[in-house]
Protein backbone atom coordinates (compact mmCIF):
# COMPACT_ATOMS: atom_id res chain seq x y z
CA UNK A 1 0.00 0.00 0.00
CA UNK A 2 1.08 3.42 -0.35
CA UNK A 3 1.43 5.61 2.39
CA UNK A 4 1.30 10.05 1.50
CA UNK A 5 2.51 11.45 4.84
CA UNK A 6 0.64 14.95 5.16
CA UNK A 7 2.62 16.98 7.40
CA UNK A 8 3.62 20.65 8.32
CA UNK A 9 3.83 22.81 11.19
CA UNK A 10 1.58 23.38 14.05
CA UNK A 11 -1.29 24.97 13.15
CA UNK A 12 -0.20 25.30 9.25
CA UNK A 13 -3.14 23.36 8.48
CA UNK A 14 -3.36 19.99 7.98
CA UNK A 15 -6.33 18.83 9.93
CA UNK A 16 -8.32 21.49 7.29
CA UNK A 17 -6.75 19.80 4.74
CA UNK A 18 -7.26 15.90 6.19
CA UNK A 19 -10.65 16.93 6.74
CA UNK A 20 -10.93 17.79 2.90
CA UNK A 21 -10.04 14.23 2.21
CA UNK A 22 -12.18 12.18 4.94
CA UNK A 23 -14.82 14.44 3.42
CA UNK A 24 -14.26 13.14 -0.10
CA UNK A 25 -13.59 9.38 0.97
CA UNK A 26 -9.72 9.09 1.35
CA UNK A 27 -8.52 7.07 4.30
CA UNK A 28 -7.02 8.96 6.47
CA UNK A 29 -5.13 8.29 9.54
CA UNK A 30 -4.65 10.96 12.36
CA UNK A 31 -1.90 10.83 14.67
CA UNK A 32 -3.44 13.42 16.93
CA UNK A 33 -6.49 11.45 17.02
CA UNK A 34 -4.54 8.61 17.88
CA UNK A 35 -2.77 10.56 20.42
CA UNK A 36 -6.17 11.41 22.04
CA UNK A 37 -7.59 7.98 22.00
CA UNK A 38 -4.81 6.52 23.90
CA UNK A 39 -5.29 9.36 26.96
CA UNK A 40 -8.86 8.03 27.40
CA UNK A 41 -9.87 7.58 30.76
CA UNK A 42 -9.02 3.95 31.93
CA UNK A 43 -6.52 3.54 29.42
CA UNK A 44 -2.81 2.96 30.93
CA UNK A 45 -0.85 5.82 28.74
CA UNK A 46 -2.88 8.00 30.83
CA UNK A 47 -1.82 6.33 34.02
CA UNK A 48 1.64 6.56 33.00
CA UNK A 49 1.01 9.93 32.61
CA UNK A 50 -0.55 10.64 36.11
CA UNK A 51 2.74 8.73 37.70
CA UNK A 52 5.25 10.72 35.91
CA UNK A 53 3.54 14.30 35.74
CA UNK A 54 1.78 14.09 38.65
CA UNK A 55 -2.15 13.24 39.47
CA UNK A 56 -2.74 16.81 38.92
CA UNK A 57 -2.58 16.15 35.19
CA UNK A 58 -5.96 14.64 35.93
CA UNK A 59 -9.45 16.52 35.93
CA UNK A 60 -11.93 15.98 38.07
CA UNK A 61 -13.99 14.18 35.30
CA UNK A 62 -10.84 11.73 34.55
CA UNK A 63 -10.01 13.03 31.66
CA UNK A 64 -6.58 14.47 30.79
CA UNK A 65 -5.81 18.31 31.70
CA UNK A 66 -4.81 18.54 28.25
CA UNK A 67 -4.56 22.59 28.63
CA UNK A 68 -1.99 21.78 31.81
CA UNK A 69 0.42 18.83 30.31
CA UNK A 70 0.36 21.75 27.26
CA UNK A 71 1.42 24.37 29.51
CA UNK A 72 4.02 22.27 31.03
CA UNK A 73 5.55 20.61 27.92
CA UNK A 74 6.00 23.34 25.38
CA UNK A 75 8.36 25.30 28.10
CA UNK A 76 10.33 22.26 29.38
CA UNK A 77 11.89 20.16 26.89
CA UNK A 78 13.02 17.37 28.37
CA UNK A 79 9.53 16.80 29.87
CA UNK A 80 8.43 17.13 26.37
CA UNK A 81 10.75 14.47 25.58
CA UNK A 82 9.62 12.47 28.61
CA UNK A 83 6.01 12.47 27.06
CA UNK A 84 7.18 11.78 23.47
CA UNK A 85 9.05 8.73 25.23
CA UNK A 86 5.98 7.34 26.48
CA UNK A 87 3.74 7.90 24.04
CA UNK A 88 4.62 8.04 20.00
CA UNK A 89 5.68 3.93 20.72
CA UNK A 90 2.24 3.56 21.35
CA UNK A 91 0.56 5.78 18.36
CA UNK A 92 3.27 4.14 15.96
CA UNK A 93 1.63 0.71 17.18
CA UNK A 94 -2.00 2.05 16.11
CA UNK A 95 -0.81 3.88 13.07
CA UNK A 96 0.76 0.62 11.46
CA UNK A 97 -2.98 -1.70 13.30
CA UNK A 98 -4.88 0.85 11.19
CA UNK A 99 -2.54 0.42 8.25
CA UNK A 100 -3.37 -3.33 8.77
CA UNK A 101 -7.14 -3.06 8.65
CA UNK A 102 -7.28 -0.79 5.62
CA UNK A 103 -4.75 -3.12 3.75
CA UNK A 104 -6.98 -6.22 4.72
CA UNK A 105 -9.88 -4.17 3.28
CA UNK A 106 -7.66 -3.98 -0.35
CA UNK A 107 -6.92 -0.35 0.38
CA UNK A 108 -4.40 0.93 -2.14
CA UNK A 109 -3.53 3.62 -0.60
CA UNK A 110 -3.84 6.33 2.34
CA UNK A 111 -3.09 9.59 3.80
CA UNK A 112 -1.10 9.29 7.23
CA UNK A 113 -1.43 12.68 9.36
CA UNK A 114 1.70 12.81 11.31
CA UNK A 115 2.38 16.26 12.27
CA UNK A 116 5.96 15.24 13.62
CA UNK A 117 6.75 13.09 10.26
CA UNK A 118 10.51 14.69 10.26
CA UNK A 119 10.96 15.65 13.90
CA UNK A 120 10.56 11.40 14.44
CA UNK A 121 12.53 10.52 11.26
CA UNK A 122 9.11 8.77 9.42
CA UNK A 123 10.17 10.36 6.00
CA UNK A 124 11.55 6.85 5.13
CA UNK A 125 8.27 5.26 6.24
CA UNK A 126 6.07 6.56 3.68
CA UNK A 127 6.29 7.07 -0.07
CA UNK A 128 5.27 10.61 -0.21
CA UNK A 129 5.71 13.27 1.67
CA UNK A 130 2.68 16.11 1.66
CA UNK A 131 3.68 19.59 3.61
CA UNK A 132 1.01 22.04 4.39
CA UNK A 133 2.71 25.46 4.54
CA UNK A 134 1.94 28.88 6.22
CA UNK A 135 4.30 32.02 6.73
CA UNK A 136 5.21 32.40 10.31
CA UNK A 137 2.92 35.40 10.58
CA UNK A 138 -0.05 33.13 9.62
CA UNK A 139 1.34 30.45 11.37
CA UNK A 140 1.77 32.38 14.41
CA UNK A 141 -1.65 34.52 14.61
CA UNK A 142 -3.75 31.25 13.80
CA UNK A 143 -2.71 29.45 16.74
CA UNK A 144 -2.43 32.14 19.22
CA UNK A 145 -6.33 32.35 18.27
CA UNK A 146 -7.03 28.95 17.85
CA UNK A 147 -5.43 27.68 20.92
CA UNK A 148 -5.81 31.10 22.70
CA UNK A 149 -2.08 31.11 23.61
CA UNK A 150 -0.17 34.69 24.12
CA UNK A 151 2.79 35.19 21.79
CA UNK A 152 5.17 33.87 24.05
CA UNK A 153 3.36 30.68 24.75
CA UNK A 154 2.75 30.23 20.73
CA UNK A 155 6.45 30.76 19.79
CA UNK A 156 7.18 28.35 22.42
CA UNK A 157 5.28 25.86 20.54
CA UNK A 158 6.29 26.72 17.29
CA UNK A 159 10.09 26.11 18.69
CA UNK A 160 9.38 22.54 19.19
CA UNK A 161 9.27 21.44 16.07
CA UNK A 162 11.41 21.59 13.08
CA UNK A 163 11.22 24.90 10.98
CA UNK A 164 8.50 24.95 8.76
CA UNK A 165 10.75 26.03 5.66
CA UNK A 166 13.01 22.97 6.43
CA UNK A 167 9.84 20.45 6.06
CA UNK A 168 9.08 22.55 2.38
CA UNK A 169 12.49 21.72 1.33
CA UNK A 170 12.27 18.15 2.15
CA UNK A 171 8.37 17.63 0.56
CA UNK A 172 7.51 15.89 -2.59
CA UNK A 173 4.64 18.45 -2.45
CA UNK A 174 3.37 21.42 -0.74
CA UNK A 175 0.46 23.31 -0.14
CA UNK A 176 0.43 27.00 0.43
CA UNK A 177 -1.99 27.74 2.84
CA UNK A 178 -2.03 31.25 3.39
CA UNK A 179 -4.71 31.86 1.32
CA UNK A 180 -8.10 30.97 1.38
CA UNK A 181 -9.29 27.57 2.89
CA UNK A 182 -10.93 26.91 -1.30
CA UNK A 183 -7.61 27.79 -2.56
CA UNK A 184 -5.53 25.49 -0.34
CA UNK A 185 -8.61 22.90 -1.40
CA UNK A 186 -7.75 23.42 -5.13
CA UNK A 187 -3.69 23.02 -4.67
CA UNK A 188 -4.80 19.63 -2.96
CA UNK A 189 -6.87 18.60 -5.86
CA UNK A 190 -4.19 18.95 -8.28
CA UNK A 191 -1.90 17.07 -6.62
CA UNK A 192 -4.71 14.28 -6.15
CA UNK A 193 -5.29 14.31 -9.76
CA UNK A 194 -1.54 13.92 -10.55
CA UNK A 195 -0.94 10.62 -8.30
CA UNK A 196 -2.32 8.00 -10.19
CA UNK A 197 -1.31 5.34 -7.27
CA UNK A 198 -4.74 6.92 -5.35
CA UNK A 199 -7.04 6.11 -8.11
CA UNK A 200 -6.35 2.04 -8.28
CA UNK A 201 -8.38 0.98 -5.57
C1 LIG B 1 0.85 18.05 25.12
C2 LIG B 1 -0.59 17.77 24.71
C3 LIG B 1 -1.35 17.09 25.84
C4 LIG B 1 -1.27 19.13 24.41
O1 LIG B 1 -2.57 18.89 23.96
P1 LIG B 1 -3.34 19.95 23.01
O2 LIG B 1 -4.78 19.49 22.98
O3 LIG B 1 -3.07 21.33 23.49
O4 LIG B 1 -2.68 19.83 21.58
P2 LIG B 1 -2.92 18.72 20.42
O5 LIG B 1 -2.70 17.37 20.96
O6 LIG B 1 -4.20 19.01 19.72
O7 LIG B 1 -1.69 19.00 19.46
C5 LIG B 1 -1.69 20.14 18.62
C6 LIG B 1 -0.41 20.20 17.85
O8 LIG B 1 0.68 20.45 18.73
C7 LIG B 1 1.85 19.90 18.17
N1 LIG B 1 2.43 18.97 19.16
C8 LIG B 1 1.77 18.13 19.99
N2 LIG B 1 2.63 17.41 20.72
C9 LIG B 1 3.86 17.80 20.35
C10 LIG B 1 5.16 17.42 20.75
N3 LIG B 1 5.33 16.48 21.68
N4 LIG B 1 6.20 18.04 20.16
C11 LIG B 1 6.02 19.00 19.22
N5 LIG B 1 4.81 19.39 18.79
C12 LIG B 1 3.75 18.80 19.34
C13 LIG B 1 1.41 19.17 16.89
O9 LIG B 1 1.61 20.03 15.78
C14 LIG B 1 -0.05 18.93 17.11
O10 LIG B 1 -0.74 18.83 15.88
C15 LIG B 1 -0.64 16.87 23.44
O11 LIG B 1 -0.21 17.59 22.33
C16 LIG B 1 0.18 15.59 23.54
O12 LIG B 1 -0.26 14.65 24.18
N6 LIG B 1 1.36 15.56 22.86
C17 LIG B 1 2.20 14.39 22.86
C18 LIG B 1 1.81 13.46 21.74
C19 LIG B 1 2.25 13.99 20.42
O13 LIG B 1 3.45 14.05 20.12
N7 LIG B 1 1.28 14.43 19.61
C20 LIG B 1 1.53 15.03 18.31
C21 LIG B 1 1.97 14.10 17.28
S1 LIG B 1 1.13 12.60 17.22
N1 LIG C 1 -6.51 28.98 4.70
C1 LIG C 1 -6.87 29.33 5.93
N2 LIG C 1 -7.31 30.58 6.18
C2 LIG C 1 -7.66 30.99 7.43
N3 LIG C 1 -7.62 30.17 8.51
C3 LIG C 1 -7.19 28.91 8.32
C4 LIG C 1 -6.80 28.43 7.03
N4 LIG C 1 -6.42 27.13 7.15
C5 LIG C 1 -6.57 26.82 8.45
N5 LIG C 1 -7.04 27.88 9.15
C6 LIG C 1 -7.29 27.94 10.61
O1 LIG C 1 -6.00 27.88 11.23
C7 LIG C 1 -6.04 27.06 12.38
C8 LIG C 1 -5.03 25.92 12.22
O2 LIG C 1 -5.49 25.04 11.21
P1 LIG C 1 -5.50 23.47 11.44
O3 LIG C 1 -6.15 23.13 12.73
O4 LIG C 1 -6.02 22.82 10.21
O5 LIG C 1 -3.93 23.24 11.57
P2 LIG C 1 -3.09 21.95 11.96
O6 LIG C 1 -1.85 22.00 11.12
O7 LIG C 1 -3.92 20.74 11.86
O8 LIG C 1 -2.74 22.28 13.47
P3 LIG C 1 -2.08 21.33 14.63
O9 LIG C 1 -0.71 21.00 14.22
O10 LIG C 1 -2.04 22.23 15.80
O11 LIG C 1 -2.99 20.17 14.81
C9 LIG C 1 -7.48 26.59 12.55
O12 LIG C 1 -8.12 27.44 13.45
C10 LIG C 1 -8.05 26.74 11.13
O13 LIG C 1 -9.43 26.97 11.15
Amino acid sequence: MKKIGLTGGIASGKSTISHWLVQHGYPVIDADKISREIVAPGEPALAKIAEQFGKTMILPTGELDRKKLGALVFQDTRKRRQLDELLHPIIRYRMNEALNQLEEQGVQAAFLDIPLLYENGLETWVDQTLVVAVSEENQLRRLMTRNKLTEDQARARIASQIPLLDKVKRADAVIDNNGSIEESEAQLRCFLSRWSFLNQT
